[in-house]
């Protein structure tokens, strides 16, 4: 009879525990609701704003799982821009691009994870040089030219080439980002769409005819080859109506102190006026001016394409098999994760495999650096053109790439030894390398070591063991998802877990042992519900809003290498259509030339013609705006005819009236443009921040487009209403170049919903300026509740029962358990059950009673899911659930309404397929790839990575 007593009150004190630990869970949660600050997204922890780019903000953050830092660019979900840039960009893998790692999307944004430039935009850099020495300017040139011939070849263009759209990496190369405007485009196919930013706008383009997009980004090349080499841009006013017209008739001036022959020469060819004289990126990387870099990038990139064209360059190298071995071990679908990386699903998989990849592949060339020094390292060019031998840069390098290979050959045997079981120490010293040869310093000794405990530690069953840093990468995204787990019990109570034992000893919790335990075996069928890190990844997207009494990130912590650049946002001046009707010389007084300000003379003082103080160095908008350019050319104003060109009609510089991008800069944003002024005086041009452009209702012509299909693809994937589509339905564009998407064929209606503000970019910006970091709207916040895709399995009632306390063994409990894990991003079968809903489907009336029911009728609608918080739904929970936190099914509209993308698309179905992305390692899983590694391994050396461009010059 006591023993059942005790039994009884035990059960009670476990009850009254777990009631308890709800309740505290509950109110955190509440409370995180109630804060504004952002601080993850996904297995993201934000650590600091570091830009704004015109339809969003740009966040540093950490990839909690591999602790790799990531940049996050943020985007409202009605952007067709973003899906343009997501779709195009997600299909450039080369070193000179930035690479795109995720994307997360929630019910209004878009996050898209991106590489981490910490070198900032070339734009930046130029300013602080001034000029870019020579040689620096051929690397990164030709780094750029690079990144242009591989998309050129992949039949993409970008049509926003400029200073602003390349970052720098750590290392100082060049990478190509910023995709909004690019479009796939056949040969010599002709395009409409007026895009770009003006003062890199061929002639062409300003002239409003239709263009060749080729063609068009080699012009883009030349301003920006002589904008790093002169420190000034070849055609740039104050007035845009003067660049413009500078653009078409005249030629920039060339320094011949400051330019060589061949510099000048390859900028004039690339400035030609006739589009048909330019010469394609492929001339330009074998032109005189860029080598060696150019013959040798060229030679790469070929290769590259062949293979990308061949099929996948993935899962071929030794380490990746050996990676993807390793993560299967950990209890992760390699499938999965295969099909996540080779469809390009950019979901929270591929985040994961590419930045551990790199991370591994970072050590792995820190242990045994193949290409330590490539000839292409900027660092050592600007070095050895510091050293003033403008040649010994060149033999310098070779000679180090000869090095290098020595190296190489070497760390491939020490990897294939290691394979072999044997011990590389053993293996090393049995060879009896030449010392100089071997081990050039103390600390590749040193990695050495590192590298073949690293790989000892991959053999099969030593996982656990312990091993230098190499296996800390694993130990942490272990702990990592063990800790999110952990969380759920120990973040309240004091600590305490449900079976009494403390926050400190979570590995003897019995419910996360299993659980982890069971991950760890994969491969046996009748534990397929329990792999639990296999379901970490889920499309579910968990954006986290802390409390804002918990710790921010640290400032110490948060690694920004430069200040913060405000961008200048010009407003008036790029309302390009207030621009373009004002643009009408014989109406507009701004435009006309006063008497002594003759246009002819082109040597007219810049200070007479500027309204602002003059400078060499500039700060302008960047902002990206739309116009309401005509691409019909009948409005065209530009057109060049020989009595304009000798006589050019414009300008009456009347300072006051001109809409001038500088002045109306510095105005509005109260940010004088005198201190960037003072750099520089005496030049007698600018580097402006410049706005990019594009045609929003460029008229008949835009829609009967034949070749430009700019409005196809935003119809592919904008998340409009869908009823929207049959009002506004457009004449579908029949013979557009891009992919047919099903309804995504017709043009999408949500441009004419939305072109209103986007033709207003002013108030659009206006409000993104005002927006503080961390500080985001009430929308914002109510999205974030709305993205948890509702995965409940929760019982019907708004009161759960309590459950006894082994919550692991009850079956009801344990599905809640894991409910929680999907929240954490881990998938589950439980929360798959929600699957893809059509915005009909998602409605209250089809709840089952399977989920947690609305109380009352004014549950959010389609659109407008509430979704699982990431703690909120918990057993036992033994009270009302306040009505905004209710669960109902058919709240997964919003991330996965098969409308919003496009249905052949990948993208679509990562944003839709969390449950076939996420099976359980079926028997046919990568077994091959697990019985023999170096079978593959041999093709280690052929593939292309980005080391065989970069260097790790760190
Ligand atoms: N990958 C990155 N690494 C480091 N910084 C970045 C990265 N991407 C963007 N930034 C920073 O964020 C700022 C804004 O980004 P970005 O220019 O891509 O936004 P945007 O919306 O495309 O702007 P715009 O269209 O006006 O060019 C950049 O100036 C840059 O400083």
């Amino acid at each position: 009879m006591n023993i059942v007593m005790t039994v009884t009150s035990t059960t009670r004190a476990e009850q009254n525990n777990i009631k308890a630990i709800i309740s505290s869970s509950y109110n955190k949660l509440y409370s995180e609701f109630a804060t504004t600050e952002l601080t993850e997204v996904g297995n993201y922890k934000i650590l600091d704003q570091i830009g704004e780019g015109s339809f969003g903000k740009v966040y540093l953050a950490l990839h909690r799982p591999t602790h790799r830092k990531v940049v996050i660019k943020t985007s409202a979900k009605n952007d067709p821009n973003i899906v343009r840039e997501v779709f195009y960009h997600r299909q450039f893998t080369y070193p000179y691009i930035t690479k795109l790692y995720e994307i997360i999307v929630t019910e209004t944004k878009v996050w898209m994870v991106l590489e981490y430039c910490p070198g900032k935009e070339l734009y930046d850099h130029l300013l602080k040089m001034k000029r870019i020495p020579i040689a620096e300017c051929t690397e990164l040139f030709a780094q750029i030219v690079g990144a242009v011939y591989y998309a050129h070849s992949l039949n993409c263009v970008h049509r926003d080439l400029k200073l602003e759209n390349i970052l720098l990496d750590k290392n100082g190369n060049a990478k190509l980002t910023d995709f909004g405007f690019t479009r796939e485009c056949m040969q010599k196919s002709s395009l409409e769409t007026i895009c770009g930013t003006t003062v890199y706008m061929a002639p062409e383009l300003t002239e409003r005819k239709t263009y060749d997009g080729f063609k068009i980004d080699i012009w883009a090349l030349g301003v920006i080859l002589y904008t790093m080499i002169c420190g000034a841009m070849p055609f740039d006013e104050d007035d845009e109506t003067k660049t413009k017209w500078k653009i078409i008739n005249e030629d920039p001036e060339f320094n011949d102190n400051i330019m060589s022959p061949e510099s000048k020469d390859l900028v004039k060819q690339l400035l030609e006026k006739d589009p048909a004289n330019r010469p394609s990126v492929k001339d330009i990387l074998l032109h005189s001016f860029l080598q060696p870099y150019g013959s040798i990038i060229l030679e790469k990139t070929d290769k590259i394409i062949a293979k990308q064209r061949g099929g996948s360059t993935h899962f071929n190298s030794r380490l990746e098999r050996r990676l993807l071995k390793r993560l299967g071990r950990m209890g992760f679908d390699t499938q999965s994760i295969k099909q996540s990386i080779l469809k390009k699903k950019c979901d929270s998989l591929s985040g994961l495999w590419l930045l551990l990849l790199e991370k591994e592949k970072k050590l792995e060339k820190r242990h045994y650096p193949r290409r330590s020094r490539s000839i292409l390292s900027v660092r050592r060019v600007i070095e050895s053109s510091l050293s003033g031998d403008p040649m010994s840069h060149d033999d310098n390098l070779f000679k180090a790439s000869l090095e290098v290979t020595k190296v190489a050959s070497i760390g491939k045997m020490i990897s294939k030894t290691a394979d072999t079981g044997i011990s590389m120490t053993q293996q090393l010293s049995s060879r009896k390398l030449s010392e100089p040869t071997m081990i050039r310093d103390k600390k590749s000794t040193v990695n050495h070591g590192r590298s073949v405990s690293s790989i000892t530690a991959m053999k099969p069953g030593r996982e656990n063991e312990s091993s230098p840093k190499k296996n800390n990468i694993f130990k942490k995204m272990s702990d990592f998802f063990k800790n999110k787990k952990h969380e759920i019990y120990t973040q309240s109570n004091n600590g305490r877990l449900p079976n009494g034992s403390s926050t400190n000893s979570g590995r003897t919790s019995t419910s996360i042992k299993n659980s982890m335990d069971s991950s760890r075996t994969r491969n046996s069928p009748n534990k397929k519900s329990a792999q639990v890190p296999s379901k970490l990844s889920t499309r579910t997207t968990n954006v986290t809003l802390y409390n804002k009494q918990r710790k921010k990130p640290s400032a110490e912590k948060i690694q920004i290498e430069e200040p913060k650049v405000k961008r200048i946002k010009s407003t008036i001046s790029s309302d390009m259509s207030r621009q373009a009707s004002n643009s009408n010389y014989e109406d507009t007084d701004s435009y006309l030339l006063s008497p002594s300000q003759s246009y002819d003379n082109k040597k007219v003082p810049l200070t007479q013609l500027h309204s602002r103080p003059l400078s060499s160095i500039s700060q302008m908008s960047n902002e990206t705006y739309t116009s309401d350019y005509s691409t019909d050319g009948t409005t065209s104003f530009f057109q060049r005819t020989p009595s304009e060109a000798s006589k050019p009609p414009l300008y009456k510089t009347n300072s006051a009236n001109a809409i001038s991008q500088y002045s109306s800069s510095s105005n509005l944003n109260g940010q004088s443009t005198e201190k960037l002024n003072n750099v520089g005086k005496s030049q007698g041009r600018f580097i402006r921040r410049t706005q990019s452009i594009r045609s929003e209702t460029s008229s008949t012509s835009e829609r009967s487009s034949k070749t430009d299909s700019f409005y196809d693809i935003t119809t592919a994937s904008l998340p409009v209403v869908s009823d929207m589509r049959n009002t506004h339905r457009i004449t579908p564009i029949k013979e557009s170049v891009l992919p047919r998407f099903g309804v995504a064929q017709h043009p999408w209606p949500g441009q004419r919903a939305y072109s209103a503000s986007r033709r207003n970019p002013i108030q659009r910006r206006g409000r993104n300026r005002k927006s503080t970091f961390l500080k985001s709207s009430s929308r914002e916040t109510d999205s974030v509740i709305k993205e948890e895709e509702s995965v409940s399995s929760s019982g019907g009632d708004d009161t759960l029962p309590v459950t006894n306390g082994v919550m692991m063994n009850s079956p009801f409990t344990y599905s809640k358990i894991q409910h929680q894990d999907t929240l954490l991003n881990k998938p589950n079968q439980v929360g798959d059950k929600t699957e893809t809903c059509s915005d009909e489907d998602c409605v209250d009336d089809e709840n089952n009673g399977d989920d947690i029911s609305p109380i009352g009728s004014n549950t959010p609608k389609s659109g407008s899911a509430v979704n699982t918080p990431l703690n909120g739904s918990y057993p036992g929970l033994s009270y009302p659930v306040p009505k905004m936190y209710q669960l109902q099914k058919g709240s997964s509209q919003s991330l996965r309404s098969p409308k919003m993308m496009s249905p052949g698309s990948e993208w679509s179905a990562y944003a839709s397929d969390s449950k076939s992305s996420f099976h359980a390692a079926s028997g046919d899983d990568d077994e091959e790839d697990d019985d023999d590694d170096s079978v593959h391994g041999a093709d280690q050396e052929d593939n292309f990575s980005e080391g065989d461009f970069e260097t790790s010059r760190d």
